[in-house]
């Protein structure tokens, strides 16, 4: 870093900016992607299927004038369940704590009362700058892409939301993601870095372990089951007597699901189907932890644990 001097009056550095961001949209609007595109690398589950995000997963990213961190937050719903109710309250919290919210919309779909109804609720939260981000733009062409950025400009004015910039990006093609990074940081407060350089996530290591093993489980899985699963890692403990140049990490969990009947899906024939599941969740948690591990995967039935606050709690909610 170079010293402000009477000579050299521009090497007066900026000052460094860290703060958090949000992004908000509804299900499947892209938001776990592009956190993963700005951190690059993954820390937020991905799917097809809506509503998979279910932690607070935090992804950081670290750049020399500005430390970004993502809350990555569950989409915001018409709660049916307990867990519904909560799943919104902490969206909620999210959205008043944050120093930007990126609004995300999917360029290849019109705008819908989903839509309509979160940016209603951000456009209550009047300190908060919001950015829109129209998301997915590799898959429309120009005109479609111009529509819906005007589309979303409508949408501010008719709500009163003052877009602070209304900006497209393609997480899967890597369009503008890193303009994106480039326009939050100034909205950010002046602050040193809050966390170490080199921290991706502060999501603890079993709750993201966990977070890969349902992401497995989901794949493939239709209608109602994609909300009945939730996983529960028990212990991660380093095998014994293992020479130093071969570790191995034992890693037990529960995939839980609500009913018996569900048993037969997730286990498949002949077990194949959790096999599946175990072997592809493993690649991705050796991937991030970095260590040969040894996954023992069991089915369990929580009877109703959506409704039941008690269950609820036990399985980290
Ligand atoms: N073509 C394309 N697909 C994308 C892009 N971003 C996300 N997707 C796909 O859109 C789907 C949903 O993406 P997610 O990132 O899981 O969406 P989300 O908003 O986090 O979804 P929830 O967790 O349900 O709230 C996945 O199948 C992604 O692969 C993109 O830039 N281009």
């Amino acid at each position: 870093m170079s010293a402000r001097t009477p000579e050299n009056p521009a090497a007066d550095p900026a000052p460094h900016r860290a703060g958090f961001a949000c992004f908000v949209g509804r299900p499947n609007a892209g938001k776990s992607t592009l956190t993963n595109a700005l951190v690059g690398t993954k820390v937020a589950i991905t799917s097809s299927r809506p509503q998979t995000t279910r932690h607070t997963v935090r992804g950081i990213v670290h750049r020399p004038d500005a430390q970004l961190i993502l809350v990555d937050t569950p989409g915001l719903h018409k709660p049916r369940t307990l867990l519904g109710e909560r799943l919104n309250d902490v969206v909620r919290t999210t959205w008043a704590e944050v120093d930007v919210i990126g609004f995300c919309v999917p360029a290849d779909q019109k705008l819908g009362p989903g839509d309509k109804f979160i940016a209603k609720e951000l456009a209550g939260i009047k300190k908060t700058p919001k950015i829109a981000i129209v998301t997915k733009t590799d898959l429309v062409g120009p005109k479609q892409l111009r529509e819906q950025l005007l589309a979303i400009d409508e949408l501010g004015r008719e709500l009163g939301i003052a877009w602070a910039e209304i900006v497209p990006v393609s997480a899967v093609g890597d369009e503008q993601v890193s303009l994106l990074a480039d326009l939050i940081a100034p909205m950010l407060p002046e602050s040193p870095p809050l966390y170490p350089e080199g921290d991706l996530t502060d999501e603890p290591e079993m709750v993201m372990v966990a977070e890969l093993i349902r992401e497995a489980a989901l794949e493939g899985v239709r209608d109602e089951l994609p909300h009945s699963i939730a996983v529960v890692v028990e212990e991660m403990i380093p095998r014994e007597d293992r020479p130093a140049d071969r570790p191995l990490l034992d890693i037990h969990a529960n995939v839980y699901i609500e009913r018996p009947s569900q048993k037969g899906i997730i286990i498949g024939p002949k077990g194949q189907r959790l096999k599946d599941v175990g072997m592809k969740s493993r690649k991705q948690i050796e991937a991030l932890l970095g260590t040969p591990v040894y996954l023992d995967l069991h089915v369990k039935v929580a009877k109703d644990w959506q409704r039941d606050p008690k269950q609820l709690r036990k399985l980290g909610f």
